[in-house]
């Protein structure tokens, strides 16, 4: 009852600051609303700085520094462009958690608290936080063996915080569900219980250390992309420890120019190692902004924040593959073909509609350099296309796509001329060769090897069949009674037997 209560009052507060911020009833609604709703936005934001700044804009702002919970519920609905339009999905993944760092005093309790003994007897030095966000914080740190370490260490009261805010957000998202039926179609509720299971799997760092593992053993055939090596001694649910990397961020062009690094080979590399976890593994890393990727002293592309991640099918992987494939290609009927075998249009539509439609957003990009290309519209259009042809699309592959946008951001900041698609050529060849073609033939093998079977298994009666002839010629010769001969006479000359009166005779 009392926490009913609290839920509801803190659920007041944050509808009061979207409000403030403009991004409970926005403006651009204000032709779409009545007039009673329109005074009341006017009246809540009236004295504010809203003005001029885009809708998403106004809700990261209005979210960042009110929690954990709110900050990732502004990035999950970042990954969703398919839903709230890629303009608002690029503003509010630009959502930085504004959270001051807390104590090292705090932090050192936490990992004594976790490991059962004093922090002397773990690390010889550790530092002030190096880095502070929303759930945890960075310090340096080095092992008695000598290692230099990054250690990451949740915020202390983090998960009670985090579940009172989702229930705060989940006790939203029903009164909106109830009660507003235009925002139905989003499945707030659903929405907001995907957010929780997602975010529980956050809190816990032994699933980013796993994440960080599997990842750094499927990249080990990419000498010059680094993953940070887990250590496991000295991580546990609420720390994760990595191997310390000193690395120089990749938006900083001009240290990476005074360094001599080839950027071009760095940009081919975030392309090709990134299709390669998506479709090689169908398990890719879902946070790869600049502010994740550094340059190592050996000149090595280093990555480091496993915190989301995406997993992909067998099946949605080749879909994948096929579809981008077929825009490599210019094969718009295979990138078609590709959606409906994977069921993402239904089938009522038209195969070569739909091609169409591809090619419509295809043939304009094809062979354009990054610079002349603007991937986050050509990402819109396709999102357009999925609209009129009331495309089902699976999260993970939407969050493919925005994944594949951002490294394409990447990649162009690290060399404007690269072309993309020649870029990514060579790694889904590969794939659709090894995997869809030998795919292809083993489909057409089993077809073959069923047919086989069913003969095999028809034999024992053919078998029967053929001994009983055998039998009746032995003894005498082969005897058809009457209605035999009249039904076989009538089969020979295609006339339809007579039911009842051609009836097999005994
Ligand atoms: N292995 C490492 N070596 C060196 N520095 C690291 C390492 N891992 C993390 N850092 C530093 O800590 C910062 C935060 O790390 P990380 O991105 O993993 O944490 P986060 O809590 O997910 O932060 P954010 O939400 O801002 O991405 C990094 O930007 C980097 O400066």
């Amino acid at each position: 009852m009392f926490r009913g209560l609290s839920d509801l009052l803190r659920l007041l507060r944050i509808t009061w600051i979207l409000a403030r911020h403009d991004a409970l009833i926005p403006r651009e609604f204000d032709r779409q609303v009545p007039s009673w709703v329109r005074l009341v936005g006017k009246v809540t934001r009236f004295g504010t700085r809203a003005r001029g700044r885009r809708p998403g804009q106004r809700l990261a702002d209005a979210l960042a520094g009110q929690g954990p919970a709110y900050v990732k519920f502004g990035q999950l609905l970042a990954t969703r462009p398919d839903i709230i339009g890629l303009e608002m999905a690029e503003d509010l993944a630009k959502l930085q958690d504004q959270m001051p760092p807390f104590p090292q005093a705090e932090a050192i309790r936490e990992i004594e608290r976790s490991f059962g003994k004093p922090i002397a007897e773990l690390f010889t030095s550790f530092s002030e936080p190096v880095a502070a966000a929303s759930i945890a914080q960075v310090h340096r740190a080095r092992t008695l063996s000598g290692s230099d370490v990054a250690v990451k260490v949740l915020r202390p009261g983090i998960e009670k915080t985090a579940r009172r805010e989702f229930r705060t957000l989940l006790l939203g998202a029903k009164l909106t569900q109830r009660f507003v039926p235009a925002a139905r179609r989003m499945e707030p509720v659903k929405f907001i219980r995907t957010l929780m299971q997602s975010s529980e799997l956050e809190l816990d760092l032994r699933i980013e250390a796993g994440s960080a593992s599997e990842l750094r053993e499927n990249l080990a055939e990419y000498p010059d992309l680094v993953i940070p090596e887990v250590d496991w001694q000295h991580s546990a649910r609420r720390i994760l420890t990595l191997q310390w990397i000193e690395g120089t961020p990749v938006t900083d062009l001009e240290a990476l120019g005074a360094r001599n690094i080839d950027r071009s080979k760095l940009a081919i590399l975030a392309m090709r190692s990134f299709l390669s976890q998506a479709l090689d593994h169908g398990f890719f890393h879902a946070d790869m902004h600049q502010g994740n990727l550094f340059v190592d002293e050996k000149g090595r592309l280093v990555l480091i924040d496993f915190g989301i991640m995406g997993r992909l099918d067998e099946k949605a992987r080749r879909a994948f593959a096929e579809i981008i494939y077929g825009f490599i290609r210019r094969d718009y009927r295979a990138a078609a073909l590709a959606h409906f075998e994977a069921g993402y249009v239904p089938e009522h539509f038209n195969v070569d509609a739909f091609a169409t439609a591809l090619r419509a957003v295809g043939e304009p990009i094809f062979g354009k350099k990054a610079d002349q290309l603007d991937m986050s519209r050509v990402l819109q259009q396709l999102f357009d296309v999925t609209d009129v042809f009331d495309m089902h699309l699976r999260p993970e592959l939407v969050l493919l796509q925005r994944t594949m946008v951002v490294v394409e951001g990447v990649a162009r900041v690290l060399d404007p001329e690269i072309d993309l698609w020649a870029t990514a050529e060579p790694i889904v060849r590969d794939y659709v060769k090894r995997e869809v073609g030998g795919k292809a033939f083993a489909r057409q093998a089993k077809a073959n090897f069923d047919a086989a079977k069913d003969l095999v298994e028809a034999f024992p009666e053919f078998a029967q069949a053929a001994e009983n002839v055998a039998g009746q010629l032995a003894n005498g010769g082969l005897r058809l009674s009457d209605d035999s001969i009249e039904r076989l006479a009538r089969a020979i000359k295609g006339k339809p037997v007579r039911p009842g009166k051609d009836k097999p005779s005994a």
